[in-house]
């Protein structure tokens, strides 16, 4: 490897697994090392690029669409152009793949791309092991990608058992090969793991050779996204805290993430609310508005085999209608049974330090 060249990491994992918390706890603790961050966003608005703050400004969000669906790689050229200017001196860069991506095209990508100064440096695979045989259930291309693994972070350790566990570490672990498995929770892990585990030119660690990465069987990509719709919505109109959480109780079975900012007006004029669901996992992470930001409500769906027309409505029927249509005092109470307590860490302590 070159001196000049820059290790680009590609960060992936299932819906929800963790990733961007992963991404937000490595900018807050690599001190010194001087990250890049692509965000490959699933949906019309860039929830993880506006949850993800690079230390060096870098941050680009890939827009609309998953990167591995993308027909070549000058979109990626284009930004690994950017991302690799000298003047930036960027030590890694790192690609936060969306939650349904097919890493391998990723990697593909990079291995195929033209520019000089980047070099593959490893995939690193985050798993929710909480939600873990139902992912795999789902998704049998799970295994594969835990295949190509150079690291594997077996994150959310809070949310199982002790012997939970152990049984999901042992299963990642028979999958992932040769690559190293830790455990996590809300992906505190060291960045030395991520940064160091770069993957000398020509060689990809755990089981996969490099020929299979490059002409592996294409017909064995069972594609996730195929299955999968994703609803944007924004709107100016405040949600009402109890109609927001009859419609979270009741979401449908498919609609397996929902990320977002929403305001709940009247109710709570001074923040505004992170939220979080995973599976049948729901959080809320209050934030005072940050000053001069436009007071908006901005979600993310994504699920499978969902209506999308109806999570509309249902959204549209969260909005406040008129002055009349004023939360009570306890309206906020359903919401805030979410927001977590003190032993689990906040939105907040998951994001980088101002800069
Ligand atoms: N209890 C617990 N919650 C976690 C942990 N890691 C992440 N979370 C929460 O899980 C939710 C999803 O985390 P994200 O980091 O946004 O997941 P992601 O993989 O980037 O999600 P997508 O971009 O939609 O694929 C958030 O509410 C996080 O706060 C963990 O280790 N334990």
């Amino acid at each position: 490897m070159s001196a000049q060249q820059v290790p680009v990491v590609v960060l992936a994992g299932f819906l929800g697994a963790g990733k961007t918390t992963l991404l937000n706890h490595l900018l807050r603790s690599a001190r010194g090392t001087r990250i890049g961050v692509m965000v490959n966003d699933f949906g019309d608005i860039g929830i993880d690029a506006m949850t993800v703050a690079g230390q060096v400004g870098s941050t680009v969000s890939l827009g609309n669409g998953c990167l591995c669906c993308a027909v070549d790689a000058s979109e990626l050229d284009e930004y690994l152009e950017v991302l690799t200017r000298p003047e930036l001196r960027l030590d890694v860069i790192v690609i936060e793949a969306s939650g349904l991506a097919e890493p391998q095209e990723l990697i593909r990508m990079l291995l195929a791309s033209e520019n000089r100064r980047v070099v593959y440096g490893g995939l690193v695979e985050v798993v929710d092991a909480a939600e873990f045989a139902a992912t795999r259930e789902r998704h049998p291309e799970t295994d594969r990608h835990l295949a190509l693994a150079d690291l594997v972070v077996v994150n959310k350790a809070d949310r199982v058992p002790a012997d939970g566990l152990r049984a999901v570490r042992e299963t990642v672990a028979g999958l992932a090969g040769r690559a190293a498995v830790i455990e996590a929770a809300h992906g505190r892990i060291d960045p030395e793991l991520l940064f160091d585990r770069v993957v000398p030119e020509g060689e990809i660690t755990g089981q996969m050779s490099i020929e299979d990465v490059l002409y592996g069987d294409e017909d064995e990509h069972a594609h996730p996204h195929a299955a999968y719709d994703t609803v944007s919505l924004t709107t100016a109109v405040p949600l009402h805290p109890r109609r927001l959480m009859a419609f979270l109780d009741a979401r449908p079975q498919g609609l397996y993430r929902l990320k977002g900012f929403v305001d709940l007006g009247p109710a709570d004029p001074a923040h505004r609310y992170r939220v979080h669901a995973v599976g049948r996992f729901l959080r809320f992470y209050p934030e005072p508005w940050p000053a001069g930001e436009e007071r908006l409500s901005q979600l993310v769906l994504i699920g499978s085999g969902v209506d999308a027309a109806a999570l509309r409505k249902e959204l549209a029927g969260c909005e406040l209608d008129g002055p009349d249509d004023t939360p009570d005092e306890h309206a906020l109470w359903g919401v805030l049974r979410y927001v977590p307590q003190d032993d689990e860490p906040r939105a907040e302590d998951e994001l980088p330090p101002e800069r």
